[in-house]
């Protein structure tokens, strides 16, 4: 709200977050959308095995790759990637409804993904890349989150190099050390990006009644 009963719409932001598999996306994801009502999960498809504790339609809709293609070939997708040997998309009607609304929608999707929503929704997207401080460590937080058989942390490893070379396409990098100073980064970017000006939507008429035509 700027000046007295005067209030300014906002446009939705599309706030991607990539990272090599473990360094932190998706535990940030769930910290910055336990504080921030204005902000929606982007729920993606995927083919893989469901993991323990996941539930569908929370983390992932699990579906099969027959679904998936159906969805693909229906262009139910605003982006889909094959990452890890699986398929994973972003169901376009959830992102479409909240962006509507005024809200942001918060993504958990790799690079080749992030490419895909910049390229048709450029001016709406801010994206993070998160770096682990060290390979050794993102190797430790791939065996300590322990929902990964000993293969699948080496593929996930041995694929690390090639997601992180894609850091310089992103908006902003945070090295996440430290939960609690990482989240409040994100947050940092976030409420900076929201005031950016030409996502205040009706900023230009307000002014203008403020101070006429100049
Ligand atoms: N700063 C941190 N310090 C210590 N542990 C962390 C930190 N950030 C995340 N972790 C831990 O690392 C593990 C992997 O984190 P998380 O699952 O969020 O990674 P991810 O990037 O989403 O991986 P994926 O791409 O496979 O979904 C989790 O056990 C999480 O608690
Ligand atoms: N391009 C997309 N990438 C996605 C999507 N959903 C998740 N992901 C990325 O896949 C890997 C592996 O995730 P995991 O849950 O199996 O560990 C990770 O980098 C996610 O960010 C999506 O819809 N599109």
């Amino acid at each position: 709200m700027i000046g007295g009963d005067l209030k300014v719409a906002r446009r939705g932001l599309m706030f991607i977050l990539s990272s090599p598999s473990g360094a932190g996306k998706t535990t940030l994801a769930e910290r910055l959308l336990t504080k921030d009502g204005d902000m929606v999960l982007s729920i993606s498809a995927t083919t893989r095995q469901r993991r323990p504790g996941e539930a569908h339609g929370k983390d992932y809709f699990f579906v099969s790759e027959e679904e998936f293609m159906r969805m693909r070939d229906n262009g139910e997708f605003m982006e889909w990637a094959n990452v890890f040997g699986h398929y994973y998309g972003t169901p376009r009607s959830l992102v479409e409804d909240t962006l509507r609304q005024g809200k942001d929608v918060l993504f958990d999707i790799d690079w080749q993904g992030a490419q895909q929503l910049d390229e048709v929704a450029g001016e709406d997207v801010v994206k993070v890349f998160i770096l682990p401080p060290s390979r050794e460590e993102l190797e430790r937080r791939l065996r300590q989150r322990a929902q990964d058989p000993e293969d699948v942390v080496q593929k996930r490893m041995a694929k690390a190099d090639a997601e992180m070379s894609h850091w310089a396409e992103y908006d902003y990098v945070i090295v996440n050390y430290d939960l609690n100073e990482s989240e409040e980064l994100l947050r940092s970017i976030l409420f900076a990006e929201r005031l950016k000006r030409r996502r205040q939507v009706g900023l230009a008429a307000i002014v203008k009644e403020m101070i006429g035509d100049g």
